[in-house]
């Protein structure tokens, strides 16, 4: 369970193995590209584990055309191409329900097998495909290799328009990964992808995380559920929040925190990461300040530590109080947020702004039916 490989990272510092492919993300908004982004959950997260000092393990694959400078370098497949997504942001309209972008996979690079992944055990492993690069076989291994494995649900339920590439979502238990979830420790989902599964079948098997933008999240397993509160943020890009939560939730589980605890740690990334496109550049003063309330918290809890695994889930004393120290931090910290505005040239290395948009002279104004608005596609 997540609680025991939380107390045996403590005694052997190995590793966490984050298995997913990088991505090139392009940020289209009123038919214009507004930014080409390095992306992939596994970008996101190793980005909040190299600011919080976690060590871990990169599995990802990308062609020769990855144009992004990584700390963990991918395995470049020289036949393939980096997995490229699309994302519309004013397309979100799908009936009566609203979506916060569309997204296309225009280009997906080879899949992760298990042959790609180390012979060496780690404490916990993370399944965060984006593309549809997490076979069945390859989490598996994963589950054999890693004391906890988290998943993502967005690995498993993603499947691809064969003519546009348009992500669509299918049925958790119409895919081949169904039976191994009760091998599994830990289930995310953001509530649009929460309703492809049956909560209240899934907890019983391993702890589900559902992610709900700026109010949140909320925890569900076997005995209980709780809702875990957000922190205040003036969202610019919703890209990659819900991975920069889980790699905040990783962290403070590593960090021997109780799961409440380490899920306040994952709201406050995801809320950080939605205040700049694409990956997000924190700010050290913060990191530092919240580092050292990480560590007070920690050594707090273990002053009335629980014996008992499953009420590691429950939210112990102070967590308030953590919310509101973690709150005033972020706070005080001035956010740099005029370099990173839709419209203004950024100065991150790893976002780019495109001034003149690559596309056709004259573009196709198509109706499609699926949505209330016409939409600008570019072929
Ligand atoms: N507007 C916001 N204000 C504050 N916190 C936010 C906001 N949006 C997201 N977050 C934080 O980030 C977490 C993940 O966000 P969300 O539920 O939108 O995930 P997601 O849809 O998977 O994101 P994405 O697919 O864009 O990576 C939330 O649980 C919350 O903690
Ligand atoms: O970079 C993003 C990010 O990783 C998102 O979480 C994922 O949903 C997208 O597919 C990807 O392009």
């Amino acid at each position: 369970m997540v609680t025991t490989a939380v107390h045996k990272s403590q005694h052997q510092q190995s590793p966490v193995l984050i298995v997913g492919n990088y991505c090139h993300d392009v940020l289209i908004q009123n038919n214009a590209v507004k930014a080409v982004s390095l992306g992939g959950a596994a970008s996101f997260i190793s980005n909040v584990f190299n600011r919080m000092s976690i060590s871990c393990n990169v599995v990802s694959k990308v062609g020769e055309d990855f144009k992004y400078p990584v700390s963990y370098t991918p395995i470049v497949i020289p036949t393939s191409k980096t997995t490229v997504f699309h994302a519309y942001f004013d397309l979100g309209f799908h009936g009566k329900r609203h979506q916060d972008r569309i997204l296309k996979r225009v280009c997906a690079c080879d899949p992760i097998r298990p042959s790609d992944l180390p012979d060496t055990r780690s404490n916990y492993g993370m399944a965060v495909g984006v593309g549809g690069e997490i076979l069945p076989e390859t989490l598996e291994r994963m589950i054999e290799i890693c004391d906890v494995v988290f998943v993502d649900i967005q690995a498993l339920i993603r499947v691809f328009d064969s003519v546009d590439g348009t992500v669509k979502l299918v049925k958790l238990e119409e895919t081949g990964f169904y039976p191994l979830l009760p091998r599994i420790g830990v289930l995310k989902a953001s509530s649009e992808e929460a309703v492809f599964m049956d909560v209240e079948e899934v907890r019983r098997w391993c702890c589900v995380v559902v992610t709900n933008g700026k109010h949140g999240c909320k925890l569900y397993w076997k005995d209980g559920e709780l809702g875990i509160s957000p922190f205040l943020a003036n969202q610019e890009d919703p890209t990659g929040a819900g991975d920069s939560f889980f790699g905040g939730l990783v962290a403070g589980l590593v960090q021997g925190l109780a799961v409440p605890d380490a899920a306040l740690l994952g709201n406050l990334f995801g809320s950080l990461s939605v205040e700049q496109i694409g990956l997000p550049k924190f700010d050290t003063r913060l990191l530092q300040r919240v580092n050292d309330e990480v560590q007070k918290r920690k050594m707090q809890c273990l002053l009335y530590e629980r014996s008992d695994d499953e009420l590691k889930f429950l939210r112990p004393e102070g967590h308030e109080q953590f919310h509101t120290v973690l709150a005033a931090e972020k706070l005080v910290t001035p956010c740099s947020i005029e370099e990173h505005q839709w419209n203004s040239p950024s100065s991150t290395k790893e976002t780019e702004q495109i001034a003149v948009p690559h596309f056709p002279k004259q573009p196709k104004l198509l109706a499609n039916p699926m949505y209330e608005e016409p939409i600008q596609r570019f072929e």
